[in-house]
């Protein structure tokens, strides 16, 4: 693979770390995050042209508080940003102290006199949120900027080229956080910008032709964004060497299956298997009603499905997936907390014989988006709704069974076919209906009724990593959930759910 510029992010398990990574890919450098435990390995052995510290949760005067061997800095230009820079103080000779003045939200600093990194800017406004910070500055470090509660806001040491701020610039929140970012970068460390997608093609292309040579690839597809670009990039890269295999587990959106074998073969006109598999789900789902469960279960069936067929697919040696760095990131690393388990990282068993390929583990959505549009894919393949693999068995909260499915369906069906025919499902992200566990009492042509409710979900987003729920006109709901409860037996209430990610997340389960 070409070599591009690169800069690691020391992730020491703050909120924002990826958002550092996607702001320095958004000014074209490629970025990279690693774990604070193996940073020095990965620094030592991959010599990266700068490095930017994270913030984090802890504080760095506990015993045993995140930590990183200095002496691997060594010539590389490297930015402390919150945590970051109180462990710079902390561990080059300043002093940290904890402190009485904790700054959360906005704040406006003051530069010192002289050129610096924050001096100079079109605004001094920025977003801290710290309890500790750093009383004194290491030896041969200067203190270029202060606010009325925080003495050392930002420091610097130029010959060595390292600084620190104790704001966050990744946030939109502090207006001139991407000069702060640029002036690093470009000015200080001298970086280029040399990343761009096209780039990123021709890399991905090459590396697949090199990992593969002469073998063969099972691409999994669903007929979303993520496996629709990594297919395209495999069918580059090798041709007919590529097989697309798509399952349909039975927790699919009603008339799904038909129209993904519809439209991806006939953008790709690809050698596209479609195996039908409910059964072997239904099965193995049968009685199981915890979330984590499930995404194991649906995980580990997608995967003997896969080496099932294999062989009839003419022996792949490898699986294609087209895992986002998002799927990485929740579930689960030695720094961040597992949220769920998607079911194409950590639901894969350890059985499996298939080698795994990853085209696109290291991108965000829209720079999925962006790679689709370049390899020619058309806009109703790149702009569709992201769909989760394991499917409507993540949004039917207890068991799943094939009436349950039936129910969230139809409703799915209806809440969808409305948004779009009032042109409302514009700008979202994702919409879809769930099935509650639950049961309420209700009144039906004079009847009672005892029975399940849907939930309507809605949201906006721009990577998945955050969410809000979208403002559906209130007329329009109350059609869609008069049409569902009076079409979908077995249903009698409708919710819709306000809530942002976080607190929540966008699936259900
Ligand atoms: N029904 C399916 N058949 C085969 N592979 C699947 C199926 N569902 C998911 N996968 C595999 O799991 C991966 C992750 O699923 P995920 O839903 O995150 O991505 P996607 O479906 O490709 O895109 P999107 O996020 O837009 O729905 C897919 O890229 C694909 O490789
Ligand atoms: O392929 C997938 N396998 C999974 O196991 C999975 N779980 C969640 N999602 C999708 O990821 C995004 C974030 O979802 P959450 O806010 O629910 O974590 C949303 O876009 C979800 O639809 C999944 N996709
Ligand atoms: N956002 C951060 O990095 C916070 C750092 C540290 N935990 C503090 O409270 O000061
Ligand atoms: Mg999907």
């Amino acid at each position: 693979m070409a070599h591009h510029q690169t800069v690691l992010v020391v992730d020491f398990g703050g909120q924002y770390t990826q958002l550092i990574v996607r702001r320095v890919r958004e000014l074209g450098i490629y970025s990279e995050m690693v774990p604070w435990t193996t940073a020095a390995d990965k620094i030592r052995a991959e010599k990266p042209d700068a490095v930017i510290l994270s913030g984090g949760p802890r504080s760095v005067l506990e015993p045993g508080a995140p930590d990183l061997d200095f002496s691997v800095l060594e010539g590389i230009p490297t930015l402390g940003i919150c945590y970051g820079q109180q462990l710079m103080a902390a561990r080059l000779g300043g002093r940290v102290e904890t402190s009485n003045h904790k700054e959360y939200g906005h704040r406006v600093f003051t530069p010192a006199a002289g050129d610096s990194l924050v001096s100079g800017l079109a605004s001094n406004e920025v977003w801290m949120s710290h309890g500790d910070q750093v009383l004194e500055a290491p030896t041969g470090y200067r203190v270029t900027a202060s606010t009325d509660s925080c003495p050392v806001a930002a420091i610097e040491n130029l010959a060595q080229k390292r600084f620190g701020v104790q704001f966050h610039p990744e946030v939109t929140h502090t207006p001139d956080g991407r000069t702060v970012l640029k002036r690093f970068l470009f000015d200080y460390a001298g970086l280029k910008g040399d990343w761009t997608s096209e780039s990123f093609i021709e890399d991905q292309i090459a590396a697949i032709r090199q990992t593969v040579g002469e073998g063969k690839v099972l691409c999994a597809v669903s007929g979303g964004v993520d496996s629709s670009v990594m297919a395209a990039l495999l069918i580059q890269a090798i041709g007919e060497r590529a097989v697309c295999v798509f399952v349909d587990h039975g927790l699919l959106r009603k008339g799904e299956a038909e129209q993904v074998v519809e439209t991806f073969g006939g953008h790709f006109h690809a050698n596209l298997k479609a195996f039908e598999e409910k059964e072997r789900f239904f099965g193995a789902l049968a009685g199981v009603t915890d979330p984590e469960r499930k995404r194991k279960i649906i995980g580990e069936n997608f995967v003997r499905v896969f080496e099932d067929h294999a062989n009839e697919l003419r022996d792949c040696d490898f699986l294609a997936q087209g895992t986002l760095y998002p799927d990485v990131i929740e579930s689960g690393s030695p720094t961040a907390a597992k949220i769920k388990t998607h079911h194409n990282v950590g639901g894969l068993p350890d059985w499996m014989r298939m080698k795994l390929i990853e085209p696109l583990r290291w991108l965000f959505k829209d720079e999925v988006r962006n790679v689709g549009r370049l390899l020619g894919l058309p806009e109703e393949m790149v702009e569709r709704e992201p769909f989760p693999g394991p499917g409507l068995g993540v949004r039917i909260l207890g068991e799943v069974t094939r009436e349950r499915v039936r129910m969230v369906q139809e409703a799915d069906w209806i809440f969808r076919s409305e948004l779009r025919s009032r042109g409302l499902h514009k700008g979202i992200w994702q919409s879809y209906a769930a099935l509650l566990d639950v049961r309420s009492v209700g009144v039906m042509g004079d009847e009672r009724t005892y029975e399940q409710p849907i939930v309507l979900r809605a949201v906006q987003s721009e990577d998945a990593m955050t969410a809000r729920a979208v403002n559906i006109p209130f007329d329009a709901l109350e059609v869609i959930a008069s049409r569902i409860v009076n079409e979908v037996d077995g249903v009698n209430r409708v919710f819709y759910d306000l809530t942002s990610k976080p607190p929540a997340t966008i699936e259900l389960e």
